[in-house]
C-alpha cells in the first residue's frame, strides 16, 4: 500500500517510545489520559486515491465484491480486541457468544479491569451482558429442550427447558420436532493482559481503546487526543502477524486510517496489513440490545482486492447474527467520518429541543407537546428531542468538538461555528438549570440540603464520564451549602466518592469536613432536604403512575413470547437467549435452561461485592439484574424532607400533576406550563 509523504503527520517524539508510554500511563481511561502532542488529526488533501475514492466511482460496488466467494479470504478463527471498555468488553463478548468456532481474546494494559471481566462482577453495569458472558467466558453445559412453546403455568415453563438429563427415549427423540439437543460450549472469550501474544496470534485486531479530547498541546480542547490509540498501533505492528486485519473500532477522526497505515509500514516495512473502519454505535445502558440487534454495521475499506477481501472477512463474523442487508460497506474515510456525523447530528437534536424549552418556559408552552407534535413528521422522528439538562457521556461531547477542529484545520470556521453552538447550547441548558434551583432557593444554598438523585450520565448504566450531575454539584458546591448528598441506583457510593473527590476537590467530601455525602440509601439521601435535583433519567425516579404515592416496581414482570417452535434443529444462540429470556421473565431463577456452570469468584477487592457486603443492597453491578427494582416511594419523601418540598426534574420524568397532588413544589425544564400555580 502506497502512503505518500504525510509531512504534515510528524511521527511521535522520538524520544518517547510509544509503547514504553502506553506502560507507563497506567490511567484507566474513563478519563483523559495525558494528550499526545504530535499524533493529532490534522488533515492534508486525499494523497492516496485508494482509500477514499468512493465506491459508485470504482465501476464495482463493494456489497457485490464482498459476497463474491472469488473475493473471499479464509475465515476469521482469532480475534484480539485491544480494550477492555465500554466498547471493547461488551462487543468481544457478544462476537464471541454469536460465534463459538472463533477464539476471541480481550486484552488491557489496566490489571484490575482484566480481573472483574474474569469474574462474577465485570467492570461495567450492562442489561443483559451477564447472561452473555456467562456463556462465552465458561463455556455451557449441553441441554435438551422441548422444542414446543410451554403452556402457561410458571413451572411448566421451567420444566420445558429440562434440567434433567432427558430419558434414553426422550434422547432418542432429539433432533425431531418434539426435543431439541443443544451442544456444550467451550469457552470462546478470554481476558488477559498478554496483549504482545494476544496481538501475534490473531487474524483480526480490533482496537477499542480511549479518544477523548486532548487536555494540552495543539487543538487542546477539540481535537482527539491519540495517545492511546497511537501506542496500540505502535505495538500492533510490532507483533501482528502479517496479513492481519486491523480494525479501528475506536471513534477516530476523519483520514486515521493514513496514520494507522503509516505507522504500520514505519514498524514493519514490506509487511502487508489491511486497515478497516469499524465504527461502533452502541449505546450506554442499551449496549447488549444494541449490538445483539444493530441497525447497521459499517465497514470501511481501502477500494483495493486486499480492501475489499478484508471488508468480506469481518462482514463475515457480524453476519453470524446480523442480516447481510444491514452490513454497510464504504470508503475507509467515510465510515471514521460517519461515525462522527451520527453522534453530532444526535447532539444537535438534544440542543436544538433544549434551547426550544427555554422558549416554552417563557411563553407557556410546553416542550414535551411541542416534540411529540414535531416528532409525529417521519421527516423529522420522535427520537432524541427529550429536554432536559443537556447530553452528558464519554462522546457526544468529544465527537462534536472532534467534527469542530476538522473544520478549523480544513479552514472552515463558518462549519466549526455551526457545530460549536451544539456544545454552548448544552451548557446553556445545564446552567439555565442549576440557577434555577439557586433562584428558587432564594438565591441562597446556606445552611441548606440539596439532594441530587441521579450521578451516571444517562440511566442504567454506572458510567459517569462527562456527567451533568458532577457539574452541576460543582456548582452547587460554590453556593456554601449545608449538605449535598447524592444516590444514584446504578453506581457503587465509594467509587462516586473517590471520583467527586478527584474531580471536584477532596475538601469537599463529608469526610474531610465538606459539605458533600454519597448515600447508598434514597430515604437517607433525601432525609431533611430542602430540594432534590433529578438529573439522571432513571426509571426509578419516575413518579407514580398507579395508586399515586405508592412504590411500584419499575417494571412489572412482563411475561415475554415463548420464542418456540425453532425453526432448525440447532436453534442459533439468539433464539437460546430469547428462550433463556422468557422462562426467567416466568421464574425466579436465572439458569431457567441449566446451561451455565458457576460464576468465577471476585477478589477482595471487587467493589460490588464490597457494597454488597456491607450494606446488603443487591442491584449493583451485573449479577442482580433480574432483581426487580422500586421505584423511589416521593410520599416517604415528602414526608421526610422540608417545607416547600422543592423537586426541580431536570430529565422530565416526573408527572407534576401528581407530584403536586402531594404536596410538592415542582419546577421541569421546558414544562412550566403544567404547574398549578
Ligand atoms: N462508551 C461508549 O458507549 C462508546 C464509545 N465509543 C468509542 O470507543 C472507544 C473506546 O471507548 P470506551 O470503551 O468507552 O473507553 P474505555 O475508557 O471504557 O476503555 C478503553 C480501554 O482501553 C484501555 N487502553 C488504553 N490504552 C491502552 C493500551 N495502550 N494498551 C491496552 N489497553 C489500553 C484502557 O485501559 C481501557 O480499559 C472510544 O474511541 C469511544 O469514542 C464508540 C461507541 C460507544
Ligand atoms: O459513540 C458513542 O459513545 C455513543 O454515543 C451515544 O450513546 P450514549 O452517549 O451512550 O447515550 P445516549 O442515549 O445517546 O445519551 C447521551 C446523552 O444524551 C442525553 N439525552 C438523550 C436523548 C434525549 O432525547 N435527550 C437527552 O438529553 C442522555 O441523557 C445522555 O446524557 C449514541 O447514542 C450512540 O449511538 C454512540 O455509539
Amino acid at each position: 500500500m502506497g502512503l505518500g509523504s504525510c509531512s504534515m503527520f510528524p511521527p511521535s517524539p522520538s524520544s518517547v517510545d510509544p509503547e514504553e508510554a502506553a506502560l507507563l500511563d497506567m490511567s484507566t481511561a474513563p478519563t483523559t489520559p495525558e494528550g499526545s502532542l504530535s499524533y493529532s488529526p490534522v488533515l492534508r488533501p486525499q494523497d492516496d486515491p485508494s482509500f477514499g475514492r468512493s465506491r459508485s466511482t470504482n465501476g464495482r460496488p463493494l456489497s457485490s465484491a464482498l459476497f463474491d466467494t472469488t473475493t473471499r479470504t479464509p475465515p476469521v478463527r482469532n480475534i484480539c480486541c485491544v480494550g477492555a471498555g465500554y466498547v471493547g468488553g461488551p462487543t468481544a463478548a457478544v462476537i464471541a457468544f454469536q460465534n463459538p468456532h472463533i477464539r476471541v481474546t480481550v486484552v488491557d494494559r489496566d490489571e484490575r479491569r482484566i480481573r472483574r471481566w474474569n469474574s462474577q462482577h465485570p467492570p461495567i453495569y450492562e442489561p443483559g451482558l451477564t447472561d452473555i458472558l456467562r456463556i462465552a467466558r465458561d463455556g455451557s453445559k449441553e441441554v435438551v429442550l422441548h422444542n414446543a412453546p410451554s403452556k402457561h403455568d410458571a413451572s411448566d415453563s421451567v420444566s420445558s427447558g429440562l434440567t434433567t438429563p432427558p430419558s434414553d427415549a426422550e434422547s432418542n427423540c432429539a433432533g425431531n420436532n418434539r426435543l431439541i439437543r443443544v451442544a456444550a460450549r467451550q469457552p470462546n472469550l478470554f481476558f488477559t493482559t498478554d496483549i504482545a501474544r494476544s496481538i501475534s496470534e490473531a487474524d483480526v485486531v480490533l482496537i477499542a481503546v480511549n479518544t477523548p479530547t486532548k487536555n494540552r498541546g495543539v487543538g487542546a480542547g477539540s481535537a482527539t487526543d491519540m495517545a492511546a490509540f497511537e501506542a496500540v498501533t505502535a505495538v500492533v505492528a510490532q507483533h501482528a502477524r502479517p496479513g492481519a486485519i486491523i480494525v479501528e473500532k475506536s471513534t477516530v477522526p476523519c483520514r486515521t486510517a493514513q496514520l494507522v497505515y503509516q505507522t504500520l509500514s514505519l514498524h514493519r516495512p514490506g509487511v502487508h496489513f489491511e486497515v478497516i473502519s469499524n465504527p461502533e454505535f452502541l449505546a450506554a445502558g442499551t449496549a447488549i440490545k444494541d449490538l445483539l440487534y444493530a441497525d447497521r454495521i459499517l465497514i470501511g475499506s481501502s477500494n483495493t482486492p486486499a480492501g475489499y477481501r478484508a471488508a468480506s472477512a469481518l462482514a463475515d463474523v457480524y453476519a453470524a447474527w446480523i442480516p447481510r442487508s444491514r452490513i454497510i460497506t464504504t470508503n475507509v474515510f467515510s465510515s471514521e467520518l460517519a461515525k462522527l456525523v451520527a453522534n453530532s447530528m444526535l447532539a444537535q437534536r438534544i440542543s436544538s429541543i433544549n434551547s426550544i424549552s427555554a422558549i416554552c418556559d417563557a411563553t407557556g408552552a410546553d416542550v414535551d407537546e411541542v416534540a411529540s407534535a414535531i416528532g409525529a413528521d417521519p421527516r423529522i422522528g420522535s427520537k432524541f428531542l427529550r429536554a432536559g439538562i443537556g447530553f452528558g457521556g464519554s462522546c457526544f461531547k468529544k465527537d462534536v468538538l472532534s467534527l469542530v477542529y476538522l473544520a478549523e484545520t480544513l479552514i472552515l470556521p463558518e462549519v466549526a461555528d455551526y457545530w460549536r453552538a451544539v456544545i454552548n447550547m448544552n451548557e446553556f441548558a445545564r446552567n439555565r438549570f442549576v440557577s434555577r434551583v439557586i433562584r428558587c432557593l432564594n438565591n441562597t444554598l446556606a445552611g441548606k440540603k440539596v439532594t441530587v438523585l441521579g450521578y451516571a450520565f444517562k440511566k442504567d448504566t454506572n458510567d459517569t464520564r462527562e456527567s451533568p450531575a458532577l457539574d452541576i454539584i460543582r456548582t452547587l458546591e460554590e453556593e456554601g451549602p449545608r449538605e449535598i448528598a447524592i444516590f444514584d441506583p446504578c453506581c457503587i457510593p465509594t467509587q462516586m466518592t473517590d471520583e467527586i473527590g478527584r474531580f471536584v476537590r477532596k475538601d469537599v467530601l463529608k469526610e474531610n469536613g465538606g459539605p458533600v455525602a454519597v448515600y447508598a440509601d434514597v430515604y437517607a439521601a433525601c432525609e431533611g432536604s430542602d430540594a432534590v435535583l433529578i438529573t439522571t433519567e432513571f426509571d426509578e425516579f419516575k413518579s407514580p403512575t398507579g395508586k399515586e404515592g405508592l412504590a411500584i416496581p419499575v417494571k412489572q414482570k412482563t411475561r415475554l413470547t415463548d420464542p418456540r417452535p425453532f425453526e432448525q434443529p440447532e436453534p442459533k444462540e439468539n433464539e437460546l437467549l430469547a428462550l433463556h429470556s422468557y422462562l426467567v421473565s416466568d421464574s425466579d431463577t436465572d439458569d431457567p435452561l441449566g446451561r451455565l456452570y458457576p460464576v468465577p469468584a471476585c477478589d477482595d477487592e471487587c467493589p460490588d461485592c464490597q457494597v454488597e457486603r456491607t450494606t446488603g443492597t443487591k442491584g449493583y453491578g451485573a449479577s442482580k439484574e433480574h432483581v426487580l427494582k422500586q421505584r423511589v416511594d416521593w410520599k416517604k419523601i415528602y414526608c421526610q424532607m422540608r417545607k416547600p418540598h422543592w423537586v426541580f426534574d431536570g430529565r422530565g420524568v416526573l408527572d407534576i400533576a401528581i407530584m403536586e397532588k402531594i404536596g410538592f413544589r415542582v419546577e421541569s425544564v421546558g414544562r412550566q406550563s403544567r404547574r398549578s400555580d
